[in-house]
C-alpha cells in the first residue's frame, strides 16, 4: 500500500527516523549522526532498517525532513530521490509552519524547536515550555497566544558528562542513573549526584525563572532520550512524550502537502 509518510529528524548526535500509516506511527530508529556520510551509505542503511521491518521504500508516499545539521542536508535530500525517488519536504523557509516566530531572526531557530513546538500546540493549551534533552538541552516558550517567544540552549547531560571525563583524570565514565543519596560517598556516586541533580536544578531553575519573567503558569512538556529520568525528579515537568518531534514532523507534513 502506497500509504507510508516517512518522517525523519536529525540531530548532533541522533537521526530519528519514522514510519506513518493510517496517521499512526509504526516503525521507528535511530541512528548515529556522521557528518560525513553519504547519500549511498545513508541509503544502504535506511533500505537495510526498512527491508527488516518488511516495508518497501517505493510504499513511501511523502517525506519530510527537520535537520540541524545543515551539512547533511544535500546528502539526505539526494537519499531520498534516488532510493525513495520522493522529493522531501524540508523543515525551513518555505514551509508553512502555522507558528509566529518571535526571535529575532526567525530563521536561527533550530529545526527541531520548532517542530517541537508545532507538536505541543496540538495536544496542549498555551503558554506552554516545551524541554528537549538532545545533544543541547533546548527550553522553548509558547506564549498564551501560541506564539514561539524563544528561550534557553544549554549543554546537555551527555556533553556535560563527557566533558567531566575528559577534562578531568581521576573521574571514570559512569552511568546516567540517579544514585542511592545526593551526598555521594564514592567518586560514580558523588558524579551522578553532581550530573543528575544538577540538572534537576538547572530544568527546575530556568523554568521558575521564565515562569517570573512571564507572570505565567505554562505547561511543561519534556521529550529527549533523558526527558523520563529528568523528569521523576523535578517539581515542574508535567509531561513527558519521546515522539514529540515525529508527531511534529507527521503534523507539518499534512499541513504542507
Ligand atoms: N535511559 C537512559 N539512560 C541514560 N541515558 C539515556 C537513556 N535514554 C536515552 N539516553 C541518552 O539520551 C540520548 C538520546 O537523546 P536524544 O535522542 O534526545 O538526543 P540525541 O539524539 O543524543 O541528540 P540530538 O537529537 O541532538 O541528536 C542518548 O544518546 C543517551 O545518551
Ligand atoms: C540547539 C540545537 C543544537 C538543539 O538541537 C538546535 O536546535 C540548533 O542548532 N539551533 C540553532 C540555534 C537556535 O535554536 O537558536
Ligand atoms: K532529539
Amino acid at each position: 500500500m502506497r500509504g507510508m509518510i516517512f518522517v525523519i529528524d536529525v540531530g548532533n548526535t541522533n537521526i530519528v527516523l519514522g514510519v506513518y500509516q493510517q496517521d499512526q506511527l509504526t516503525h521507528h530508529w535511530r541512528i548515529n549522526t556522521h557528518k560525513q556520510q553519504t547519500e549511498d551509505e545513508y541509503g544502504m542503511l535506511v533500505k537495510g532498517l526498512f527491508r527488516e521491518a518488511g516495508l518497501s521504500p517505493l510504499d513511501v508516499r511523502g517525506i519530510i525532513i527537520s535537520s540541524v545539521v545543515p551539512s547533511l542536508m544535500f546528502a539526505l535530500e539526494r537519499m531520498c530521490t534516488k532510493y525513495f525517488k520522493q522529493t522531501p519536504l524540508v523543515v525551513g523557509p518555505g514551509l508553512k509552519t502555522g507558528l509566529a516566530i518571535q526571535y529575532e531572526n526567525p530563521k536561527e531557530v533550530g529545526a527541531d524547536r520548532i517542530v517541537n513546538a508545532v507538536a505541543a500546540l496540538e495536544e496542549y493549551t498555551p503558554p506552554l515550555i516545551i524541554i528537549d534533552f538532545g545533544t543541547a538541552t533546548t527550553f522553548c516558550y509558547v506564549d498564551e497566544k501560541g506564539h514561539y517567544l524563544g528561550g534557553a540552549i544549554a549543554p546537555g547531560v551527555q556533553i556535560s558528562t563527557e566533558a567531566l571525563y575528559q577534562y578531568a583524570s581521576k573521574l571514570p565514565r559512569i552511568e546516567l542513573k540517579f544514585p542511592r543519596r545526593v551526598i555521594g560517598r564514592n567518586t560514580v556516586e558523588a558524579m551522578q549526584a553532581g550530573i543528575l541533580y544538577g540538572y534537576v536544578g538547572q530544568v527546575d531553575g530556568i523554568i521558575e525563572t521564565m515562569m517570573e519573567e512571564k507572570s505565567q503558569q505554562p505547561t511543561i512538556i519534556a521529550t529527549g532520550g533523558l526527558a523520563e529520568i529528568i523528569a521523576q525528579k523535578s517539581t515542574y515537568i508535567q509531561h513527558v512524550d519521546p515522539f514529540l518531534t515525529l508527531k511534529g514532523l507527521y503534523l507539518l507534513y499534512q499541513r504542507n502537502r
